[in-house]
């Protein structure tokens, strides 16, 4: 769904991403995570053109961007999907016009048209119908990352990009969002490419892993690869005090998640991270 290959971006002297590679496959959830400031929002935007790209080729959705006509790429627009961190809705619409956004861009549909179709992501994100009419500013921040992901999900996506969806939200809310994450790639067939700072998300509903640093990807697999590398910050980030908590760390049942682990005491969830498609 995505391949880069030799990535390098930089603002000036500032080597962001220097020869950086990753690839995306179909229907699984890729988990995104590295220390704060190394490029994990960079490499996001770079790859939905929002930031130039100094060295690299990017294909995606199996097209090189750079080489395919105006039509064509406006056609692989509309099977992207991104959920910025923090939301970001137009607060001067409501959510049902805030999901309406792209389906102007990109469609030609009557109004009426457009308002089932609001009203059907609204539905598939779990917001109840009277939010179609409130503003942002009227909303939760749970209910602000499902708006966002229903604006995300407007054009019916193949591949949707989420920068940090639970971040903000109480641990019940985060839990939920996963949830409701892992249920739409499993019904809609979507592939997912999540920046992520929640080690819960990480341990039940993704996939794959993908560790920046040092400018690249430096490790990259299933939970399992990041419990046994020997790299210290991955260390460090998955099996410290914090991980520990999720994951009891006997060395033979590493997805057995602890009881008392606080977001599935409160959920009751049982996360799996087995539970995606077979690749
Ligand atoms: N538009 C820009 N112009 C100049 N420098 C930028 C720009 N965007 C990002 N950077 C720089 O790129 C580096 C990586 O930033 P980025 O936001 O991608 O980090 P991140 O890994 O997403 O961090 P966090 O986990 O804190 O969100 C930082 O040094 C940042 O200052």
């Amino acid at each position: 769904m995505l391949s880069v290959k030799d990535l390098t971006v930089a603002f000036g002297s500032n080597v962001v991403l220097d020869a950086l590679n990753l690839d995306i496959y179909r229907g699984e959830i890729l988990g995104f995570v590295g220390p704060s400031g190394t490029g994990k929002s960079v490499l996001m935007r770079t790859v939905l053109r929002l930031l130039p790209r100094r060295a690299g080729k990017i294909e995606i959705l199996g097209a090189e961007y750079d080489a395919v006509s105006d039509e064509e790429r406006v056609e692989l627009d509309t099977r992207l999907g991104v959920l910025f961190q923090h939301g970001a809705l137009f607060s001067s619409l409501t959510v049902k016009e805030n999901i309406q956004v792209p389906m102007r861009e990109y469609l030609d549909l009557p109004q009426d048209i457009m308002d089932d179709l609001a009203r059907l992501k609204i539905e598939l994100v779990g917001l109840a119908p009277e939010a179609a009419d409130k503003f942002p500013s009227e909303l939760s921040g749970g209910m602000i990352k499902r708006a966002a992901l229903a604006r995300a999900l407007a054009l019916d996506p193949d591949l949707v990009f989420l920068d940090e969806p639970t971040s903000g939200l109480d641990p019940i809310g985060a839990a939920e969002l996963d949830e409701l994450i892992a249920r739409l790639r499993d019904t809609l067939g979507l592939t997912v490419y999540m920046v992520t700072h929640d080690l819960d998300s990480l341990f039940s509903v993704c996939d794959r892993i993908a560790v920046l640093g040092n400018k690249k990807v430096m490790v990259e697999g299933t939970i399992e690869d990041m419990l046994a590398s020997d790299d210290d910050w991955v260390q460090s980030y998955f099996r410290g005090k914090r991980a520990r908590s999720i994951v009891r760390d006997d060395g033979q049942d590493l997805h057995h998640h602890d009881p008392n682990a606080p977001r599935r005491d409160e959920t009751g969830r049982q996360g799996n991270p087995q539970s995606g498609p077979a690749r």
